[in-house]
């Protein structure tokens, strides 16, 4: 069976990992990349990786025009612009696999409250499956649309997530320090992620106002049963990808290292991309592939966990085709592996 995928927004930085891993996928053939450029740019100006390797023209196509020759898309476009035209491929009977933060929180208020104004499908943002299949694989397989998860929320939740819900540490008082490279801000121009802005500096950003402070709350409530507290705070790191997050947690039980260890061990034992170990973490470790490594240790009167994804891949584009694998029963592995 061959998918005939798209990509919406095709110019960006998570279009262009979404296109490594798909010309490698035995089950797709990439048939439609979009702009809001008017001149049908090649793909290999866009994206020079792809010179004779991919033969397509970036269209400023719609979603009739997309609908027509796609059966699912990825969506990476930025928040709002995404659920301002996603219904249009749902109502076409197209999947999607949304990469934006559009479809991610389940309550339309918490969404107006973190980015502002009002939802362009609020009902719809209910319901939709988060697809972060490590912890919730339930409804992905038979979704039309998922959202793609944070790549913050991505790290974070995982690391904590079984902890919390097996009673190891409390749901108040989470800490999470979180790190990224600067294509975490993606390809469009901005001040910050100039390079003698972002190069030999290291600034947090965000303090208490970041979007993915919910999204994480909601991972841990949701999964856990409880209802979770974390004080979020990203920084931007001067490298090109990865992110690296410390959370420190209060303990609920008092469960050696070796025992929290071996709880993650379990939760992930028949995960193929979330890898537990007992030394410590790296973004280089991870970096270009789908992992998530995760560890744990007991300091003081504290747990800290401490995991590394490329929040390209794990934190976006890999999640995205991880997803697209369970939509269309493929080995989830294909093509990320
Ligand atoms: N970068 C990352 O690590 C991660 C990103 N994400 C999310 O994925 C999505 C894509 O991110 P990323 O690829 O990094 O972003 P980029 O800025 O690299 O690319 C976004 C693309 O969307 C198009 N675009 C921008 N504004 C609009 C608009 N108003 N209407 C329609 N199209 C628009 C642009 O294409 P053009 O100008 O050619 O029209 C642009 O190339 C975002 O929602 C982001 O938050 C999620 C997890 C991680
Ligand atoms: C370094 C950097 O700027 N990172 C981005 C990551 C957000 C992201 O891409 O995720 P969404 O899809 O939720 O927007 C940020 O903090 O906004």
């Amino acid at each position: 069976m061959t998918v005939r995928v798209g990509i919406l927004g095709a110019t960006g930085y998570t279009a262009l990992e979404l296109l490594k891993i798909l010309v490698r996928h035995p089950e797709v053939e990439v048939t439609a990349l979009t702009t809001r450029q008017e001149d049908r740019p090649h793909l290999s100006a866009i994206h020079p990786q792809f010179h004779k390797v991919l033969d397509l023209h970036l269209e400023n196509w719609g979603p009739q025009e997309v609908a027509q020759r796609c059966d699912c898309v990825f969506g990476c476009l930025p928040h709002a612009a995404s659920a301002s035209v996603i219904p249009e491929f749902l109502e076409a009977g197209l999947k999607v696999v949304d990469l934006s933060a559009d479809y991610r929180l389940n309550d339309p208020a918490v969404y107006t409250q973190w980015y502002g104004g009002e939802h362009p499908d609020a009902e719809r943002m209910k319901t939709t499956v988060y697809g972060l299949p490590e912890l919730f694989r339930e409804g992905i397989a038979e979704a039309q649309l998922v959202a793609n998860p944070g790549c913050y929320p991505t790290g974070v939740s995982l690391a904590l997530a079984p902890l919390l819900k097996n009673g190891l540490i409390r749901a108040d008082g989470i800490i999470a320090d979180c790190k990224s490279g600067v294509s975490g801000a993606g390809r469009t121009p901005k001040l910050g992620t100039l390079y003698p802005e972002c190069n030999e500096s290291f600034s947090a950003y965000g303090v208490g106002t970041h979007r993915h402070m919910p999204e994480i709350e909601q991972n841990l409530t949701v999964y856990s049963g409880k209802q979770a507290s974390v004080i979020f705070t990203p920084h931007l790191v001067p490298m090109d990808r990865g992110i690296l997050s410390t959370c420190y947690a209060l303990p609920d039980q008092d469960a050696s290292e070796k025992e929290l260890l071996a709880l993650l061990e379990e939760t992930y034992a028949s995960e193929p991309f979330v890898r537990v170990r007992s030394d410590l973490p790296a973004t280089k470790h991870v970096s270009g592939t789908n992992f998530c490594d995760i560890t744990v240790r007991r300091v003081k009167d504290r747990v800290l966990t401490i995991s590394a994804i490329d929040n390209l891949i794990k934190g976006a584009s890999g999640a995205a085709v991880q997803n697209f694998n369970l939509m269309y029963g493929f080995a989830e592995t294909t093509a990320l592996l």
